[in-house]
């Protein structure tokens, strides 16, 4: 080994994930091919756009993807002609895992079935480790495009790789695969043709398959997007949705159109039919890529809001010129008028979709909670999200629409109710609710997280404003049909002040209620300020200061209460007025202030009660 020669350890997890990559993916071993192709042509396209905005050196003329298999070697080349690596972009792409770590990895690989695992592959960035499923080494030359030097990475796929000088004429990155025993047959050209075609053929480099000095297309390269629709096979969509975004099941929705007159271009965009296992919440931005006159220019250009940012897809224009650079995207009148068709023709696709329920459910299950996020920060959309919504019910199986609310709502009934939490089990059980569904008055049950934000934003719902029922005082007597609250009401105008007066520093007010049925006390947000939802996350985030004090209701019919409404004459209720405050928290899932005295209260009163 020469002096220059550098051997480093590979970043923890890699080893461990080489591993896996191997051995769990041994029957899928062909998406290597996929897997480098798709890098060389990521690289080209970046060196173009580089190379437009003056970074990098214009890619040559005829730029290719090269495979070169050569059977007395034994050895497979893939040669691109695209940005290449430097020596400490090497060391940081292909010796540490950037982007997700192995533990996450190897879960999903453990959850997926057989055939859900090549496309893990590419969801966690882990591409070009699968070179060592059919390679026994893995050499990289590379150039940066704009740099003097070349390098050379290397590795065996155990526990490290080695960097050393290299030449290397042009910029740009060769891969050598040296292929190990058992996996010769890729060694075979038309082996290799057959996997572009099956994996790669939107590639819009070109792919050459190098034999005895002659070369031969492997992939047809054709932009799908450009082609008519009637052209377009449903495989063919199905097989580009994969592609594009790493999945392995039916696009939900396939929308491919070519718009003309004020802007013209071409779009195919998919809804997936699943969710991603990176999750959505964790990326903000839209992918969507533009492309110029076929040529890929950036997935950057946030084509779509990003509360719908899980559509995935290709925009494809006229209107811009080659040399678009970074500064225009984000400035020409252009990008902002395919902007608002693009979301304007996804939106009137879920709206049309929305009217077969089921059909609609198995979207707004995967994505419902990001749209949902559009109701709090897009106000010219505000209106049209409203009526893609898709609620839990107190009232009704399934989901329903707050149109579909509306029109079930009772004579006298002003505002749409909803009660937001943690999940929907528990809101269905919520004390909350007891007024309510003894008067018949649905309530409707959200716990996503950003549901303690949109539903202040929307405000109203064809003209019924939206009240969370946590917060102020409900009044449900102007409700027809239903009696509400049975039975006789103590006189709690003696108590009242007394519990006002023992929690003065914890709550802002204590007050009859008659929301209660079953229970003796609940919660409550003060009329202006968040609801109880919204406070709860307030303080979880350390903000609960600016929160305010809840409120303390009291059921003057429950038994409980009764009891204590008669001792208030005597004094004494200072105890019970903490422990009716514990009681309420714990209702809505919180804890006790002082849980070990509330448990030890709840025994002796247990055993009490057994005699
Ligand atoms: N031929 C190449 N030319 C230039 N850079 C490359 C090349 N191949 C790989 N790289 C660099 O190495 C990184 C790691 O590649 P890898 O396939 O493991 O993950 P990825 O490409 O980021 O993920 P994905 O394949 O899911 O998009 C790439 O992001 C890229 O920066």
């Amino acid at each position: 080994m020469s002096e220059a020669v550098e051997r480093h350890e590979f970043g923890a997890e890699v080893g461990r994930l080489l591993d896996l990559v191997v051995h769990a993916l041994y029957s899928d071993r062909e998406i290597f091919l996929r897997e480098l192709v798709a890098n060389a042509a990521d690289a080209v396209d970046r060196r173009r756009f580089e190379a437009l905005t003056g970074g990098a050196p214009a890619v040559p003329e005829g730029a290719a993807v090269r495979i070169i298999p050569d059977k007395a070697a034994r050895t497979i080349t893939l040669s691109d002609p695209g940005i290449g690596m430097s020596k400490a972009e090497m060391a940081e792409n292909l010796g540490t895992i950037a982007r997700s770590g192995t533990r996450a990895f190897s879960q999903s690989l453990a959850e997926a079935g057989p055939a859900d695992r090549p496309s893990l592959i590419g969801q966690f960035g882990v591409g070009f480790y699968s070179a060592f499923m059919v390679a026994e080494r893995v050499e990289v030359t590379s150039r940066r495009a704009g740099g003097e030097e070349a390098w050379r990475w290397a590795s065996e796929g155990r526990g490290d790789y080695t960097l050393a000088p290299a030449a290397r004429e042009e910029a740009g990155t060769d891969i050598v695969l040296h292929v190990r025993p058992d996996a010769e047959e890729f060694l075979e050209p038309i082996r290799l043709r057959t996997i572009i075609r099956k994996w790669a053929d939107h590639i819009t480099v070109p792919v050459l398959i190098v034999q005895d000095g002659k070369e031969e297309a492997a992939n047809e390269g054709t932009a799908l997007w450009r082609k008519p629709k009637s052209e377009v096979s449903e495989e063919s969509y199905a097989e580009f949705y994969q592609h594009l975004g790493h999945f392995f099941d039916k696009p939900w929705a396939t929308l491919h159109w070519r718009a003309e007159g004020t802007v013209d271009f071409h779009a195919l965009l998919f809804i997936p039919g699943m969710k991603p296992f990176q999750p959505v919440e964790g990326e903000r931005e839209s992918r969507v890529r533009l492309h110029v006159r076929r040529m890929f220019i950036t997935d950057e250009a946030g084509l779509l809001p990003s509360w719908l940012r899980f559509v995935h897809g290709v925009v494809d224009t006229e209107d811009l010129p080659l040399n678009v650079s970074r500064e225009m995207l984000q400035s020409t009148p252009v990008l902002a008028r395919i902007r608002r068709a693009v979301t304007n023709r996804v939106l009137s696709e879920l709206r049309t979709r929305a009217k077969d329920a089921a059909d609609y459910a198995a979207f707004w299950e995967n994505f419902g909670p990001v749209l949902k996020e559009g109701v709090w920060e897009d106000a010219e959309h505000r209106k049209d999200l409203a009526a893609l919504l898709r609620f839990r019910s107190s009232a009704v199986e399934g989901w329903t629409s707050l149109a579909d609310y509306v029109s079930r709502m009772k004579e006298g009934q002003e505002a749409i109710y909803l009660l937001s939490g943690e999940t929907p089990e528990a809101l269905a059980k919520s004390p909350q609710l007891e007024g309510f569904r003894a008067r018949g008055v649905e309530v409707l049950l959200l716990s996503d997280g950003i549901d303690a934000f949109w539903p202040e934003r929307l405000g109203s719902f064809e003209d019924k404003p939206i009240r969370s029922i946590t917060q102020g005082s409900v009044d449900l007597s102007g409700i027809a049909g239903g009696e509400g609250a049975q039975g006789e009401a103590a006189d709690v105008s003696r108590l009242l002040p007394l519990l006002r007066d023992a929690l003065k520093e914890e709550v802002s007010e204590v007050r009859a209620t008659d929301r209660l049925v079953d229970s003796a006390v609940v919660l409550a947000a003060p009329e202006h300020g968040p609801d109880l939802h919204m406070q709860r996350l307030l303080q979880r985030a350390g903000r609960g200061f600016g929160a305010g004090l809840p409120v303390l209701e009291i059921n003057p019919r429950h038994a409980l209460i009764g009891k204590l409404a008669a001792r208030a004459e005597t004094g004494g209720v200072e105890e019970a007025a903490g422990f009716l405050l514990d009681l309420a928290r714990v209702q809505d899932g919180d804890s006790p202030r002082d849980p070990a005295a509330f448990a030890r209260r709840v025994a002796e009163a247990f055993a009490a009660g057994l005699g």
